[in-house]
């Protein structure tokens, strides 16, 4: 059995639904021990790669290895290995908690040393086990969704939108259960609309926008990159002016205040040319969110978009 090799593969995945596109040539790696974050927006594709991945679709063109394995042909060999947890959960309504854990565990043909755990952790008592699923609401659901995609504690766990529906103390269990996860080595591939999610559970994040892989970055390196916002306060009462080569900063006017989104290899030069140029009161500079980090990165992409078409 492979153990060294990357925990996910993708070549020039391609799944077409119809003539449309749902993804588009992605090539990714994953190494093992890496908790990566997917990201992209609505209809980017993050679904369609992860149901190729765990070998619920079939790609149109492409090779995908898990564990060194293919998902549609090694199947049996892969599901004990694997935890996934899907976007929509469907249960069947009349099974009770603990029937639906078992009937997954018998798929996943494992046994389930974490179950009881995951359980207690996550808040779900004995009585609602006993309870059928269609009188669960969507954050319990969601919960067993985490039991069935950790309890026999797989090497690689594919999970997409895990934090939905969850509550914000839940959501902490999450994400302490994610790094433990790390600490002994598992790999997590975590898709997500929720940035300060990301941010804070992934070393290493991939952005797909419409079908396309944009960028794979580590988190730090895009805390790097990211620009910084700085803040002045005019001290002449004139308002919003002109503000000369630094228009290109996106100034943002509020009183005699203005916010300027300025990249960190211009940062002291720039501050330098204001400061001379300009009656400055007061000023600060903070780091901008991730959010406008993977925001530019969009944006690029999309004006190269543009100039491709
Ligand atoms: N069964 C399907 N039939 C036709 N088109 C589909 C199907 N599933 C997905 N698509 C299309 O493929 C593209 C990618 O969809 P996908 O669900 O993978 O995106 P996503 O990144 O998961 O989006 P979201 O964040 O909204 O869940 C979209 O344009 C979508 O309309």
């Amino acid at each position: 059995m492979e153990r060294v090799g990357p925990a996910i593969e993708l070549a020039g995945l391609s799944k077409y639904y119809g003539r449309k596109a749902g993804v588009d040539q992605l090539d990714l790696t994953v190494r093992r021990g890496e908790i990566f974050g997917f990201l992209g927006p609505n209809g980017a594709g993050k679904t369609t790669t992860i149901r190729c991945l765990v070998g619920l679709l079939r790609p149109s063109s492409g090779q995908i290895r898990l564990l060194g394995l293919d998902p549609l042909f090694d199947h049996r060999r892969l599901a004990p290995r694997l935890g996934y947890l899907p976007g929509e959960l469907r249960l069947y309504p009349e099974l009770t908690g603990a029937q639906t854990l078992r009937l997954l565990s018998d798929l996943q043909g494992a046994a389930t040393p974490r179950r009881v755990e995951l359980c207690e952790r996550l808040g779900l008592a004995a009585a609602d086990l006993g309870r059928p699923v269609r009188e669960y609401s969507r954050g319990m659901k969601q919960k067993l969704g985490l039991v069935q995609a950790l309890q026999h504690d797989p090497e690689l766990v594919v999970l997409d939108e895990p934090t939905e529906g969850l509550d914000p103390l839940v959501q902490e269990v999450f994400f302490a259960l994610l790094e433990e996860a790390s600490h002994v080595g598992r790999t997590v591939l975590l898709s997500s609309h929720v940035l300060p999610e990301v941010q804070r559970a992934c070393g290493r994040v991939a952005l797909v926008r419409a079908g396309r892989l944009v960028a794979v970055r580590s988190v730090s390196t895009l805390r790097q990159e990211r620009a910084r916002r700085v803040r002045l306060v005019l001290a002449d009462g004139r308002g919003p002016q002109a503000l000369g080569p630094a228009e290109r900063w996106s100034p943002r006017w509020n009183g005699d205040e203005v916010q300027l989104l300025v990249p960190p290899t211009e940062l002291v030069t720039g501050l330098r040319e204001l400061l001379a140029a300009l009656p400055v009161a007061d000023v600060s500079v903070e780091e901008a969110g991730l959010d406008e980090a993977f925001l530019d990165l969009y944006r690029q992409d999309v004006e190269a978009a543009a100039v491709r078409s």
